[in-house]
């Protein structure tokens, strides 16, 4: 049920829609015919038509506000999922918003941390160093002379998020119910994938934990600095980090001037992806150029946590080998890979799958990245893939939103690089760390320190063992399904036995009493009555026998 706020809004929605030449969307939903009215009080709605429609869509996302810009910005991302000429419209989606005010921001923080913000920095910047529309930062020293720079959430953004989230919500719901293509865009999965990174980002507390374990990641590496968090005075709408002062990555004048090194630097760029998401598992998810700066000695500087990615081993390790076979030509692996790990369905022929790949991948190859896509080859390879019916893979989303993001930089970088050169040995090397000896030596040392905690137990648990068993007090628990189906045949044969012994002798006393002398107390047609139930009593016992099987 549409609350009365969420119906202004969503009438807002439709206003904005006609006003940008968008009207067909609220035709296409029927629950909107009422509202269909407001396109003629929109005259320039027709001349608006002359504009592309991926820009009209641009637009419209831009006067909904910071959520839907947001939307739109993740949105461009899923070429699997949109047109072309849309997917590259939204990538120019900026964030607009104005920045509040440095007392606010004050104010925010002396209230979080219940003490002016004179006791809590030596100085506190209130003009922002930036302002996004989810937080804003600010540069601060600490009472101990440590440049920092602050992130507060920005205020009143929760119930902004919360209804705007709800409406798309309800938004994806109609179009899934009245719109042709809604089931295969999958849009209820697509807002609720959003609203998971939406929430994720205005737990500054998360974001600090992120940048830690991030820092923690490459303490002993030249590759990447990560900020230091300052916990004490951090709490979950403030976040205060190390300052980092490098050059912007998209700043190429003064990278040059710098004299950093474009090749190394591209392929370092490589490398540091590689290494969150294979060697880590944790890779940074945000990788746009506003968030990464270069030092002058040619090192990278990450900032902007908030949305962190990482994959479950059975993914790592298909898709690893998937980058391997990949280059190596090896589509016949490549599909093989895509069958055995269930992206395409079980019964999918390898073969046609094998030849449509290699009709993507091999024009490609041995291009440098100036002259590829990954946004293409990745376009290319889903709308192979939808036609071989491949799920689209939720847990993936991230990681190919990763890797345009670094195509991108690469490409600003040293247009010349050369991807799969770069990317091969790293894989090769961690493929057999993973299989084979070096794989096993390492799971080895891995469990070297429980096995050496446990070792001292070792000789006592033997003796006590040993002990048991001399005195017949060994006792076994089974546990394996296999074992309690032995026990319980062991069980049925031993009660097979019981049953058999009592029923020959039952039979034997039948016997011998049929065969006394002068045995008179009942008789029944000529022998004792009692050798009759002996006798009955024995056949019981074998059928019983018989039976226990
Ligand atoms: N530790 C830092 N040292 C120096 N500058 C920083 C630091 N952290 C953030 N900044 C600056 O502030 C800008 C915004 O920071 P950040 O990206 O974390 O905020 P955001 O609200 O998540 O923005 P967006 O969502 O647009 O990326 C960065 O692009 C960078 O210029």
């Amino acid at each position: 049920m549409i609350r009365p706020g969420q119906l202004l809004r969503l009438l807002h929605i439709n206003w904005v829609l006609v006003r940008n030449g968008l009207d067909e969307v609220i035709l296409a939903t029927h629950l909107f015919r009422p509202v269909r009215f407001l396109r003629w009080l929109a005259p320039w709605h027709l001349l608006s038509r002359r504009t592309p429609r991926a820009v009209r869509i641009r637009r419209t996302l831009e006067d909904l506000g910071p959520i839907f810009v947001k939307f739109g910005q993740i949105l461009s991302t899923r070429k699997d999922l949109l047109p072309d000429d849309i997917a590259d419209e939204l990538a120019k989606l900026q964030d607009r918003v104005p920045p509040f005010s440095g007392d606010l921001a004050s104010a925010i923080i002396e209230k979080t941390h219940g003490r002016p913000v004179q006791d809590i920095f030596a100085h506190f910047d209130t003009v922002p160093l930036a302002s996004a529309s989810v937080a804003q930062v600010h540069a601060a020293t600490l009472n101990s002379g440590e440049d920092v720079v602050v992130k507060v959430l920005r205020p009143g953004i929760e119930p902004v998020i919360r209804r705007d989230v709800s409406l798309l919500h309800y938004i994806a719901g109609l179009a899934e119910r009245y719109w042709s293509e809604g089931r295969r865009l999958r849009p209820r999965e697509v807002v609720a994938e959003f609203e998971k990174t939406l929430y994720e980002e205005m737990d500054l507390l998360r974001e600090a934990a992120n940048a830690s374990q991030l820092r923690r990641n490459f303490e002993d590496s030249t590759l990447l600095h990560v900020p230091e968090v300052y916990w004490p005075y951090c709490r979950h709408n403030v976040m205060v980090m190390e300052r980092i002062y490098g050059i912007p990555v998209s700043d190429l004048d003064a990278l040059h001037e710098a004299g950093v090194d474009m090749k190394s630097l591209s392929e370092r760029g490589v490398e540091i992806f590689f290494t969150q998401v294979f060697r880590h598992n944790f890779f940074h998810a945000d990788m746009h150029p506003g968030n990464i700066f270069v030092s002058r000695e040619g090192q990278y500087m990450a900032v902007d946590f908030g949305i962190m990615g990482t994959l479950s081993p059975v993914d790592q390790r298909y898709l690893a080998e998937n980058f391997l076979a990949f280059f190596r030509r090896d589509y016949y692996r490549v599909a093989q890979l895509h069958v055995e790990s269930e992206w395409v369905p079980k019964g999918t022929r390898v073969d046609e799958f094998e030849s449509a790949i290699r009709s993507v991948c091999e024009p490609i190859f041995e291009r440098p990245l100036k002259e590829i896509s990954f946004g293409q080859l990745l376009l290319r390879l889903f709308q192979t893939a939808r036609r071989f019916d491949m799920e689209i893979q939720p847990q993936l989303v991230l990681l190919q939103k990763t890797l345009l993001n670094i195509e991108g930089l690469g490409r600003q970088l040293y247009p010349d690089l050369d991807l799969w050169q770069t990317a091969k040995p790293f894989l090769e090397r961690w493929m057999s760390e993973q299989v084979g000896a070096r794989a096993f030596v390492g799971r080895m040392k891995r469990s070297f320190p429980e096995w050496s905690e446990r070792l001292p137990e070792i000789p006592e648990l033997v003796h006590r063992t040993l002990q048991q068993a001399s005195e017949g007090k060994l006792q076994v628990q089974w546990e394996s399904r296999e074992l309690e189906k032995l026990r319980h045949q062991m069980q049925r044969s031993s009660q097979r036995t019981i049953y058999a012994i009592l029923g020959s002798g039952f039979l034997i006393s039948a016997s011998l009493i049929y065969g006394l002398d002068g045995y008179t107390p009942a008789m029944l047609g000529g022998a004792p009555l009692l050798s009759w139930v002996f006798g009955g009593i024995s056949a019981l016992l074998f059928l019983a026998a018989w039976e226990t099987d």
